[in-house]
C-alpha cells in the first residue's frame, strides 16, 4: 500500500486576480512561500505521504521559475485539464504511466489554493479513512442560517431571498479528499464521459454510488478564491509558524 498526494494546480485562479497580480493564485507568495509550496510542505509533513504529484497546465510558465523551489518528493506533471476534475484524472493517468498504480494505492487530493491545512486535520483524515478502509474528505458543518436566492435575481449584492434552507446535515467540502487511487480514476473517467457535474473527488465517487466519509476539518483550511482572501490566510500562516 502506498499513499500518494496529488495537487491539482492547473487552474487560472480567475476570481483571485486583481490589477497587481496576473499569475494564477497558486503562485502568489504569502508568508514567504507560494500557495503551492505551502500545500506541498504540509502534505509531506505527514510521514505516510511518500510523494506529491502536481498537475499543472501544459503551457504553465511559472512552475519552473527559480523561485519555485520544490522538494525532491514533489513531481510535476504537465497534465492540467479544462476542469479541476480533468486535471485530477489526467494527473492520475500520468502517475499510472510513470510509476504504476496498484489496487492498494491511495491518493490524497488537495487544492493548491488551500495552504492553511493543519497537520492535525491531515492526520485525522488519513487515520479515519485507513482505519475504516473507506474514502473520505475533510469538511465543515454549515454554521450559519442558509438562504436560497430567488432564481431571477442574479446580481451578487442585490439578490432576494426565496426561502430559508434547513442547514441540518449540510457540510462544506474541503480538501484533502482521500480515496483508493484506481477507484477514483474509474469514477472520474465515468463521470466526465457522462458529462456529470463534478466539483470534487467525492462527487465523482458519489456518482458511482459510494458514500464517502465526512471528517471534520477546520476553518483555516478555507480555499483562497477572492483577492481579499490572501491577507486573511497570510495572518493564519504567520501565526501558525510561531
Ligand atoms: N482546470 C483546473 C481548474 C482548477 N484546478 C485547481 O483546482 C484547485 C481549486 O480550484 P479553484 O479554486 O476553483 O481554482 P481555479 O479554477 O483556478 O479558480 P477560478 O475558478 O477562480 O478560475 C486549484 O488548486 C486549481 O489550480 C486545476 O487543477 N485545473
Ligand atoms: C474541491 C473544492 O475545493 C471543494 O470545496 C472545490 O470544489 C473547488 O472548486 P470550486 O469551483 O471553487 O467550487
Amino acid at each position: 500500500m502506498s499513499l500518494i498526494a496529488l495537487i491539482p494546480a492547473g487552474g487560472v485562479g480567475a476570481r483571485a486576480l486583481d490589477e497587481q497580480h496576473s499569475a494564477p493564485k497558486q503562485y502568489r507568495v504569502i508568508a514567504a512561500k507560494s500557495l503551492l509550496q505551502h500545500a506541498v510542505d504540509v502534505l509531506l509533513s505527514d510521514a505516510r505521504v511518500e510523494l506529491v504529484h502536481i498537475g499543472v497546465a501544459a503551457d504553465d510558465p511559472y512552475i519552473e521559475s527559480e523561485s519555485m523551489q520544490l522538494p525532491k518528493a514533489a513531481i510535476v506533471h504537465r497534465s492540467g485539464g479544462e476542469s479541476r476534475a480533468s486535471t485530477v484524472l489526467q494527473t492520475l493517468d500520468a502517475i499510472e504511466q510513470t510509476q504504476g498504480l496498484t489496487n492498494d494505492d491511495w491518493v490524497l487530493v488537495h487544492d493548491a489554493a488551500r495552504p492553511g491545512l493543519s497537520t492535525q486535520a491531515l492526520s485525522d483524515l488519513i487515520d479515519v479513512c485507513l482505519t475504516h478502509q473507506q474514502g473520505g474528505i475533510l469538511a465543515l458543518p454549515v454554521p450559519d442560517t442558509v438562504k436560497r436566492a430567488v432564481a431571477s435575481t442574479t446580481h451578487d449584492l442585490q439578490s432576494r431571498i426565496e426561502q430559508t434552507v434547513p442547514r441540518e446535515g449540510l457540510w462544506l467540502a474541503q480538501t484533502p479528499q482521500l480515496f483508493k487511487a484506481k477507484e477514483l480514476q474509474q469514477a472520474l473517467q465515468k463521470a466526465l464521459t457522462d458529462g456529470a457535474e463534478i466539483t470534487d473527488e467525492a462527487s465523482a465517487m458519489e456518482y458511482l454510488g459510494y458514500q464517502p466519509l465526512l471528517v471534520r476539518g477546520h476553518a483555516e483550511n478555507f480555499k483562497i478564491t477572492w483577492p481579499q482572501d490572501f491577507a486573511l490566510m497570510e495572518q493564519y500562516l504567520i501565526r501558525n509558524e510561531v
